[in-house]
């Protein structure tokens, strides 16, 4: 199908061009004909059907809300009233939301049409998609491959065409690293211009709802739409919402920051190296300031990161416990064997792994070695970031080192699984907005992502800043 953005699709819906009813009978072909992806959990067809139907008519009418037929799937992490909810875990079997999340309510009442939840990491713990229990998606672009993670899905979704966009989750990369793997575009705004109401919760003073889209303007759109204040979250920033979606390219002429040495490191795949310098060569000769960045404290980020959010994510996941949600186990003797046993065989390995290390950072002996010490990086870290944004206006890298890898390559490893986020984590770490735009191919035509990161709330000159980028030939 062509579609480029919500605009243009938007544009043929008033032209009569084609109906929001044929446009979903299409992505229901697609997702039949795609079930090796394994992209959905669940399809809402009968139900995405009849609100095709239904939003037809609100266009005929002329009352059709800002995204009317845009069909977009979700992350198995967001809840959708009376639909199921699992975070890719067989903990959470059965379950089904009392709620819908803020986000996803504010899109469906601009008439979009939700299709279907889309796999993830288990908890979206995981940087490939493999630690699901519904096992693994796979990149459209080489099926031997992963999308990334943990909303690989969403970014095979958009990739595959089997949705206009999806709504996924970024905790440390978790929307930016699949867009990158997947050619896609995905949007971390800044922390807590989201509302995370509704959104199953893995580190929460990092987590962020983002959407993946296939242009830059569609990713505008639905930041508007989703951001601002809700009275069921009260970290959400009360400062006003953007304009985003009115966002165009412009000419004008920024300093741009790039950290030079993890650039030329090792770990940098020839190809991604390649991409990333031709792309900072453009940006220079279109009149941007170059400026390098030494950031010796970069080595500081993935263990910052992971010892925050192991120790977070213990303590979230401390809810499910057998009573309360989805799965419980049938034999328990007492209560204790109960807790033991769901949890036990309810998450999936990763998950309690994380659980087990998030404990210990979290317990009495280890707590100031590990937990307070990550909270001070984290605080030097953020301003020394602080400090790289009084000289220039954004920051530009690779959105991940190598493009995406083989399933189970690094499953059996997980430093190297973790150092799949090393450009990623950082704008988690600040709280700051990040975007990853498609920056072409590997000579094996693999996807490769240019990630930027912006200042905080300055997601319209980043989003400026982006389509600039993407204009450059
Ligand atoms: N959730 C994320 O943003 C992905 C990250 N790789 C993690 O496992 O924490």
């Amino acid at each position: 199908m062509t579609y480029k953005t919500y605009a243009t699709y938007r544009q043929s819906l008033q032209n009569k061009e084609t109906t929001i009813p044929q446009v979903v009978q299409y992505f229901l072909a697609r997702i039949e004909k795609n079930q090796d992806l394994n992209v959905f959990l669940e399809v809402y067809d009968q139900e995405a059907l009849a609100n095709a139907e239904l939003i037809q008519n609100k266009i005929e009418n002329g009352t059709a809300g800002r995204l009317a037929g845009m069909v977009i799937g979700i992350k198995d992490v967001l809840a959708y009233k009376d639909h199921g909810l699992q975070s890719g875990s067989k903990i959470l079997d059965g379950f089904k939301s009392q709620f819908t999340a803020t986000a996803i309510q504010r899109l469906i009442d601009e008439d979009c049409i939700i299709i279907g939840r889309q796999n993830c990491d288990e908890f979206a713990m995981g940087s490939s998609n493999e630690n699901s229990a519904f096992g693994p998606t796979l990149n459209y672009a080489d099926k031997t491959r992963v999308p990334g993670g943990s909303s690989g899905a969403s970014a095979v979704a958009v990739q595959a065409d089997l949705c206009h966009a999806s709504i996924g989750s970024d905790t440390g990369g978790s929307v930016r690293q699949p867009a990158g793997f997947c050619g896609v575009v995905g949007l971390k705004p800044t922390y807590s211009r989201i509302s995370r109401w509704g959104l199953a919760a893995y580190a929460s003073s990092f987590d962020c709802i983002g959407p993946v889209t296939h242009s830059i303007e569609d990713a505008a759109l639905l930041l508007e739409i989703m951001a601002g204040l809700d009275q069921y979250d009260s970290t959400v920033s009360n400062l006003p919402v953007e304009d985003y979606s009115s966002v165009t390219s412009t000419s004008k002429k920024y300093k741009i920051g790039y950290f030079e040495d993890a650039i030329n490191s090792e770990g940098i795949s020839a190809d991604v190296k390649a991409n990333t310098l031709v792309k900072l060569e453009k940006l220079k000769l279109a009149g941007h300031t170059m400026v390098p960045i030494s950031f010796p404290k970069m080595k500081y980020l993935l263990p910052t990161y992971y010892i925050l959010t192991m120790a977070e994510a213990s303590s979230n996941l401390s809810r499910y416990d057998g009573i309360r949600y989805g799965y419980r186990n049938q034999n328990a003797k007492n209560l204790e064997d109960l807790y033991k046993k769901t949890r036990g065989e309810g998450f999936g390995k990763e998950v309690k792994k994380r659980i087990m290390l998030g404990s210990f950072i979290l317990s009495a002996d280890y707590y100031d070695a590990y937990y307070t010490k990550a909270q001070r990086v984290r605080r030097i870290i953020k301003e020394e970031t602080e400090a790289f944004f009084k000289e220039v206006d954004f920051i530009v890298s690779p959105t991940t080192p190598t493009p995406a890898f083989k399933i189970g390559v690094k499953s059996t490893d997980p430093m190297e699984m973790f150092l799949a986020d090393i450009f990623t984590v950082h704008a988690n770490v600040v709280g700051l907005p990040s975007i990853s735009i498609p920056n072409g191919t590997s000579a094996e035509g693999l996807p490769i992502g240019f990630q930027v990161l912006g200042t905080e709330f300055g997601e319209k000159n980043m989003l400026e800043f982006a389509l600039n980028v993407q204009k450059l030939v």
